[in-house]
């Protein structure tokens, strides 16, 4: 885990554990004895710390923090302390990652050389601690308390030229940092160092503490919901104090956050969102022993408003990637949409100007189909016409060379047209492509383990959390969260007078936003659009029927039909987000939705029509309205959701509870510091979720959302721990 070695008069301390060399409790011993070693070594002058595997450390071992393995060994505050106080100079050779803990073992050093491309960050924030091991503390004292104030709380990637800059490192280098430490240890050898201890020094910049703390309040109150970003700022502040004094609120701090339930589900969140790359096959293909060709090429057939957004994905990647259109109008437009979202990451830094220009190069206008024929996969963002999508991927099916891949929704429909089913797959961006980083990949009963293969690893080759799944209809994500919504619906119908009420609830317990603004956001049409394909699957067309209401000349009698026909059959919809569309609402796009937005501000402003709407609405579908508790409000959005989540585990939709909270997550905007639908369930526990789900099957039979799940109802019933649901619901008879 740490090796030791000494050339001259030089010691190296290794640390290798890949493959990030997390500081686990092995390294931290090793490390705390390399330096007792070297110490002792009269033979040894100065000593080297570096990473094997190419990169430095990049922090605690985070599964540490919650899975003991019972081994005692040193703190992290106990090998920082030690690297300090060594009594032979210490140098840091720094490259690749340098985060967290790693950079709190970097800073007590006495010397930092680092590589050019070294990434620095203390990401603890967003694991809901903070830097714990004297990190906030002895950071500021190196640096200042103004970039210890923007990078701490922030939880921000900061370049070797920015370390740089704020005194972090002492020296970066192009190239060879291990040798280049070397070489600056022999330059060291015998000089007096001891200004050099960063415990000893005190931040340049303590007369502007208390301007400097507000102003990271205010940059950083969009996460207030979070407790970290607030404790960083206060541990921080604490170093303008003296050393002793400023760790013990350090650490007073951290052991509030360790042992809160954000840091546990904020840890969750990220094994949870790694382990989707981890997939695996109902026949026993996996990530492992299956190979995907390459996607070097890919071509997007079609566009639409997320086009360009998908389109940059790929050129970031630096894929080739074909645009291909019957006009040339709308490929030169997808062009411009794709320049200007490159031309904003520039602008905001997040790419260099060489970057921007070398992604463009990627981009190429297919004039006809025959250019396409070589791609390794083609994207399917043609109009919602299936007739349409069959008749086009039946003609590329000619043209394409055998191992093209297709990508569309519309698997089995697209599987039949075609000569190549088993290259057949699903995948679904989420709008903005180019922002929103899942990717919902699905297979169809016919697509080929390596098909699957191909497009999870071309995923994460465009930077995507792919989750695996199987196909059945529609998105997932959107089956999961939506239920939700259409509670959310169906309250407003039932005699919540404001909108503002059931969104301020979903804000308060941490979502995104509330659900009517979400409606807004993603459009009307999109929303009454799956509810048109919900129903046209059952034989039911839901304008046919809104047209023989608004022709009728009995207003009341059709309205009666009208509304028993959704409301007393077997299933009740959510009708009245149709009746704003029918109006000419759009949502956000328009300015008119469950809220209004001016041009000059896209904020929600609270409209009093709707209550006028919903008055009339309610008059004709003759509801009868009722109070609402606060408690059904939270309820009834989230438990139905879990619920449905749990269905999907059983139906084997998805593989394990982790994929169902990183669709949560990552596509609907769950908050992270409660990790995802299926961890609220277990942390509000299953047999309160499934008491309530059974309770609103009885007041709700029309609603099959709260038909209890037979796995929920499974765990809540033997209070089986989460870490056995996925296992028991591929135990489970598929159903
Ligand atoms: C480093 C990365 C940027 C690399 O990204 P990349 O995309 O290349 O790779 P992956 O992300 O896919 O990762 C590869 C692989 O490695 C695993 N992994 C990565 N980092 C870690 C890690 N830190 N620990 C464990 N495992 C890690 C990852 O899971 C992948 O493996 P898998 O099998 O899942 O595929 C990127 O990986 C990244 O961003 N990593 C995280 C970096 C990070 O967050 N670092 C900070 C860690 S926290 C930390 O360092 C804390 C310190 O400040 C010390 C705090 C000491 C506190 C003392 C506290 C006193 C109070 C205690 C009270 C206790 C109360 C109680 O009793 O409970």
């Amino acid at each position: 885990m740490v090796d030791y070695v000494q050339e001259n008069n030089i010691a190296t301390l290794w640390v290798n554990n890949p493959p990030v060399n997390s500081l686990s409790s092995n390294v931290r011993q090793g490390i705390y004895d390399g330096i007792a070693r070297a110490n002792d070594d009269p033979t040894v002058k100065a000593i080297v710390i570096a990473g094997r595997n190419r990169t430095f450390i990049a922090g605690a071992d985070i599964k540490e923090f919650s899975n003991s393995d019972g081994n005692i060994s040193v703190s992290l505050v106990e090998v920082t302390d030690q690297l300090e106080n060594s009594s032979k100079p210490v140098i840091a050779a720094i490259e690749n990652f340098c985060m967290g803990g790693g950079l709190e073992v970097a800073i007590s050093c006495h010397y930092r050389i680092a590589h050019h491309k070294t990434r620095f960050a203390f990401p603890e924030v967003n694991l809901g601690i903070l830097p714990g091991a004297t990190g906030t503390q002895r950071f500021p004292r190196l640096t200042s308390l103004r970039f210890a104030l923007d990078i701490i709380p922030s939880g921000r990637v900061f370049s070797a030229e920015e370390a740089f800059d704020n005194s972090a490192v002492d020296k970066i280098v192009d190239d060879k940092v291990y040798e280049a430490a070397l070489n600056f240890a022999s330059t060291v050898i015998d000089k007096d160092f001891n200004s050099r201890r960063t415990s000893k020094r005190s931040p340049p910049d303590t007369d502007l503490l208390g301007d400097l703390v507000s102003k990271a309040y205010v940059t950083n109150s969009k996460r207030f919901k979070e407790l970290a970003p607030k404790y960083c700022i206060k541990a921080v502040a604490a170093a303008a104090k003296p050393y002793d004094q400023g760790l013990l609120i350090e650490r007073d701090l951290a052991f509030q956050l360790f042992t809160s339930g954000q840091a546990n589900a904020l840890q969750y969140a990220f094994f949870a969102e790694r382990s989707t790359s981890k997939w695996e096959l109902p026949g026993g293909f996996n990530w492992k022993n299956t190979n995907g060709r390459p996607i070097n090429s890919v071509a997007i057939v079609g566009s639409g408003k997320m086009t360009a957004g998908i389109v940059t994905c790929f050129l970031r990647a630096k894929i080739r990637t074909f645009v291909f259109n019957t006009t040339e109008m709308a490929n030169r437009q997808v062009f411009i949409n794709s320049m200007n979202i490159l031309a904003n990451d520039r602008k905001k830094r997040r790419i260099t100007a060489e970057e921007y220009y070398i992604y463009l190069s990627y981009f190429t206008y297919a004039k006809s189909p025959k250019i396409i024929a070589k791609v390794d996969a083609v994207i399917d963002d043609l109009p919602q016409d299936v007739n349409i999508k069959r008749d086009i991927f039946q003609k590329l099916d000619r043209i394409c060379k055998p191992s093209t891949i297709f990508c569309t929704m519309e698997i089995e429909k697209i599987a039949s047209a075609t000569k190549r089913p088993k290259m057949v797959i699903g995948t679904h961006f989420f709008a903005p492509a180019n922002v929103m980083r899942l990717l919902e990949v699905e297979y169809g009963p016919e697509t080929a383990p390596r098909t699957v293969a191909a497009i999870m690893n071309m995923g994460k080759k465009i930077r995507k959390v792919s989750v695996l799944v199987s196909n059945r209809t529609g998105v997932v994500a959107n089956r999961l969260m939506g239920v939700g919504t259409d509670q959310a619906v169906f309250m407003l119908e039932d005699g919540i007078n404001d909108q503002r009420l059931i969104d301020n609830c979903m804000e308060d317990f941490g979502m995104a936003m509330g659900k009517f603004k979400t409606i807004d956001i993603i459009g009307m049409d999109a929303n009454v659009d799956v509810l048109r394909k919900t129903l046209n699957e059952q034989g039911y067309d839901l304008d046919e029927n809104r047209n023989m209401v608004r022709k009728s000349l009995n207003n009341f009698l059709h309205s009666y039909t009208y509304y028993a026909f959704f409301k007393y059959g077997s299933r009740r919809y959510p009708l009245f987000t149709y009746e704003l569309s029918v109006l000419g609402k759009k949502g956000e796009r328009n300015g008119y939705g469950y809220y209004r937005y001016t041009t000059e501000n896209r904020q929600p402003i609270y409209d009093e029509e709707i209550v006028e709407i919903l008055k009339n609405y309610r008059k004709r579908m003759g509801i009868q309205t009722r109070t609402f508790t606060y408690q059904e409000i939270f309820e009834r959005c989230l438990y139905s959701s879990v619920n449905e989540g749990f269905k999907i585990l059983e139906e084997k939709i998805a593989h394990k509870p982790q994929d169902i909270d990183v669709m949560s997550l990552m596509g609907y905007g769950f908050p992270r510091q409660v990790g995802g639908i299926m961890k609220f369930a277990e942390t509000t526990g299953t047999e309160r979720i499934y008491e309530a789900v059974c309770r609103y099957n009885k007041l709700y039979p029309d609603q099959p959302c709260w038909r209890p799940s037979k796995l929920l109802e499974r765990v809540a019933k033997e209070n089986i721990p989460m870490k056995y649901w996925g296992q028991i619901a591929n135990s489970m008879s598929k159903l």
